[in-house]
């Protein structure tokens, strides 16, 4: 088994390892110090998991029930939030009780945020289920639900308490969804890491998935060393927001047509194309379209630099941005929101 540790406000492990899901009943409870948890999960990864997540926690004496939301971003959302908080209320969930989301990014972020709120604040445990849950959102305690204004708006800083990460549930996902996956890591790569660019490069979407404990192993190292100094993003952890500040304007102008793996990776480029060398831009599209993400997004600048104006790393008048002049060197530049607007909307 593979363990990633990592120390923030609150300390907990990563364990990586093929068959974790079946087995994890008393790694829950040792972590959580509660024998009464309630799964969150959406319908999809419901059909595919819970049953075997449920088995897990009997096996350890456990007791735990599951709410169940519709799948996709849509979801991310104060209306689920709501009764997701009905139900832990009627589950009799109390402050030493403990939430475990399974699923990817939507599941863990909303379930996150009902942990950092509900009773002013519960434990949780993510068990990620697509690659991009396993490489990014399930570390690092940034969790949101999306609200009209704007995607993850609303949010609050809250670490799990440990997160079991099982490759195995990753040969279930439709394959464009692993590519969403990869589209954060090739982001890994772009800012920190040119040898995993490389691996990402050296293959596609047909032939990646046995890279799969290689690629989340680096992921996962990269993020939890930037957490450690700079847990509240007021700086160096803005490099984890690499192709973001165009990626979410992308989502939220599609109405999440775009999914948020297909938003980052033709964020990435489009920003690229407007501050790298071309060289740098060209293997960056070429890794890209190797997954079959898209590197273009088919809309008026204007609009979605109008969308830019609610991005977190704004601060008052000014906005930092993260560029990549090489593969593996992600900078933080700050410019005047009007500035940044008149960069991205010059025509290339
Ligand atoms: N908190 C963070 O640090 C962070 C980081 C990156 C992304 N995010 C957020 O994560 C979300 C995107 O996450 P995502 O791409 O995992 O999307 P998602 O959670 O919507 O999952 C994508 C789809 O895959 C299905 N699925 C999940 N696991 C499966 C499996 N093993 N087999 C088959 N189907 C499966 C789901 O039902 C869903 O339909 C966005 O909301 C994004 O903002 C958060
Ligand atoms: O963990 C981080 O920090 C990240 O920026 C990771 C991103 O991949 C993720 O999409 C995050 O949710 C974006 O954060 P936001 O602060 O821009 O909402
Ligand atoms: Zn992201």
């Amino acid at each position: 088994m593979r363990r990633i540790s990592v120390h923030a406000s609150t300390d907990y492990d990563v364990l990586v390892e093929h068959g974790l899901l079946r087995q994890c009943g008393s790694l829950l409870a040792g972590a959580a110090v509660t024998r009464h948890f309630v799964i969150v999960t959406d319908d999809t990864v419901d059909e595919l998991y819970s049953k075997d997540l449920l088995h897990a926690l009997d096996m350890a004496g456990c007791k735990a029930e599951c709410f169940v939301f519709p799948h996709g971003e849509a979801s991310k959302c104060s209306g689920t939030l709501l009764k997701l908080y009905d139900f832990l209320c009627e589950s009799g969930i109390t402050r030493s009780d403990c939430l475990i989301a399974l699923g990817g990014g939507v599941v863990g972020d909303l379930t996150g945020f009902a942990a950092a709120t509900f009773l002013r604040g519960i434990r949780y445990i993510q068990i990620p289920t697509t690659l991009l849950a396993q490489i990014d959102s399930s570390v690092g305690g940034k969790t949101a639900i999306n609200i009209p204004g704007g995607k993850n708006l609303v949010g609050a800083f809250k670490q799990p308490s440990l997160v079991i990460c099982d490759p195995d549930t990753l040969k279930t996902l439709p394959g464009h969804i692993l590519s969403d996956g990869i589209a954060e890591a090739i982001k890994y790569g772009m800012i920190r890491d040119p040898g995993l660019f490389a691996l990402l490069d050296a293959h596609n979407s047909d032939n990646v998935l046995p890279q799969a404990d290689e690629i989340i192993a680096r992921c996962v190292t990269i993020k939890r060393d930037i957490v450690a100094k700079d847990e509240f993003d007021t700086g160096e952890r803005m490099l984890l927001n690499f192709g973001h500040t165009l990626g979410h304007a992308i989502e939220r102008h599609s109405e999440f047509a775009y999914t948020h793996g297909q938003a980052v990776a033709a964020g990435m480029c489009m920003l690229s194309a407007r501050t790298a060398a071309p060289a740098v831009t060209a293997r960056l599209i070429g890794c890209v379209n190797n997954y079959g993400l898209p590197t273009d997004y088919d809309a008026p600048m204007q609009e979605l630099t109008a969308l830019c104006g609610h991005d977190k790393k704004r601060m008052g008048g000014e906005l930092s941005y993260v560029v990549c002049p090489a593969i593996g060197q992600g900078e933080i530049r700050k410019a005047s929101f009007p500035d940044f607007c008149r960069m991205m909307e010059e025509s290339l």
